[in-house]
């Protein structure tokens, strides 16, 4: 119950030259279309209880994947094979039948889900509280807002906990509050064995909510493995697109980030943490730490900007900054020209593992933004914070230190009655 197998799987639409282009073929003029292939050769094999995060750039293909595995769309190619029950949530079309009321838009969908009416009668009061859209729900749907309709789409889907969840970045559209509801029921299905299928952009949910991520690129899987270092060779294919060139990308230990990527114009030779100008592994929370970095140029680069980014544990990066960011610059450096940038903060950290990325940037924009990445070295540098026995308590991420201030206020004392002399009447 709850795995997902797919082999071979394919998927083409037809493009026509001409307009008329279907309707000659439908007469029998024989082939006037193309083949556009969106997915070509997917293979995966999805246990059960897996939470699986698709990346890629917009098209790359991943809600067509969806729609295969769903069975929203047919195949061209191949076949999958599917065990237990599945609720999803695609991003477009929800399903919902504009003239039907909200609730009777419940009935058809929990219905066409399979579930059976008493279930659905069960249900109705806790669906209505987890849409949380008032007197709409019996209203026609075509008057909701895109954020309702999401709402309510989630709240049916997920009524009862399914075997497989296929969740297609449909949630960006609620408010924050609703994002965070829908996240907690989520999580409770995916720790209770739901097979979590969940496309997003964002990387940090990826991270959060998946044990395995698949980087689709044209249609084809790049790659596929754990969330940090497939999210490396995303964001490496990322910086390419956004021209940085052909960045060569060198494979890193497997389970662990992709390495380093770059073109050569320049390479981070060494990054090491200080404390106290001693090379250290680890720090005390809230010590004063440095992270410096040795670049060496292999050609000319006009502006050069050195940048570090702190990972957590999953590979998160839970700070990131550069030269330009902060108003320096490096300055013109040549061929042989090595630069040394030292990085000095508070390790206001929480206890645990945390791993330093290096890279250089050429071209400082408005806006503390850089042009083109030139190289990357992930996880070059890796420390531990331990606990500050003797600091405040705190937990969290990263430490705020606040101030605290305490006002008390006491009860007011009722006021006495006056008391009237009988002089005075
Ligand atoms: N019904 C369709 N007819 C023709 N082409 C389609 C159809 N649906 C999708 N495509 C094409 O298939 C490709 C993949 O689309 P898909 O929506 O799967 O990408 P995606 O990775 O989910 O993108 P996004 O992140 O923008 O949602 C795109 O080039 C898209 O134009």
């Amino acid at each position: 119950m709850g795995h997902i197998s797919v082999h071979n799987l394919g998927k083409a639409y037809k493009r026509y030259a001409h307009k008329w282009g279907r309707f000659a073929e439908w007469v029998g003029f024989g082939p006037c279309h193309q083949s556009h292939w969106v997915l070509r050769d997917i293979n995966l094999a999805i246990a059960a209880g897996e939470a699986v995060g698709i990346i890629g750039v917009n098209g790359a293909g991943k809600s067509t994947l969806l729609k295969l595995i769903t069975g929203t769309a047919h195949p061209t190619t191949g076949h999958i094979e599917r065990g237990g029950s599945i609720a999803a949530l695609l991003e477009l079309g929800l399903g919902f039948h504009g003239e039907f009321t909200g609730r009777e838009n419940v009935w058809t969908s929990a219905l066409l889900a399979g579930l059976d009416s008493a279930t659905i009668h069960d249900q109705m009061a806790e669906i209505e509280a987890f849409a949380d859209i008032g007197d709409y729900i019996d209203q026609p749907v075509r008057t909701y807002s895109s954020g309702m309709q999401v709402r309510l789409a989630f709240a049916v889907a997920t009524a009862v906990r399914p075997d497989i969840l296929v969740v297609d970045e449909a949630l960006a559209v609620g408010d924050v509050f609703f994002q965070q509801k829908c996240f907690e029921r989520i999580r409770q299905y995916r720790d209770a064995g739901t097979t979590l299928l969940f496309v997003s952009h964002s990387m940090a949910t990826v991270y959060t909510l998946c044990d395995r991520a698949v980087f689709i690129d044209g249609g084809r899987i790049r790659r596929d493995g754990p969330p940090r270092e497939v999210i490396d060779i995303y964001n490496a294919h990322v910086a390419n697109r956004l021209g940085s060139g052909d960045l060569e990308i060198a494979a890193g230990e497997r389970g662990q980030s992709a390495g380093s990527y770059g073109r050569g114009d320049c390479t981070v030779d060494h990054v090491e943490i200080l404390y106290q100008d001693q090379p250290v592994h680890t720090l005390i929370s809230d010590s004063e730490m440095t992270v410096r970095i040795q670049v060496a140029f292999h050609r000319s680069v006009t502006d050069p900007h050195v940048g570090m980014q702190v990972r957590d544990r999953r590979g998160e990066a839970i700070y990131m900054t550069h030269t330009h960011g902060l108003g320096l610059r490096v300055g013109p450096s040549a061929n042989g020209d090595r630069v040394e940038v030292s990085f000095s903060f508070r390790a206001s950290l929480i206890p645990g593992d945390y791993t330093v990325t290096a890279g250089v940037a050429d071209g400082g924009l408005p806006g503390g933004h850089v042009r083109t990445s030139l190289v990357r070295r992930h996880d070059a540098a890796r420390f531990t914070v331990t606990e500050d026995v003797r600091g405040p308590r705190w937990d969290g991420i990263c430490n705020l230190s606040p101030s605290c201030a305490i006002e008390r206020f006491a009860r007011r004392a009722s006021p006495s009655k006056p008391r009237i002399s009988p002089e005075a009447l």
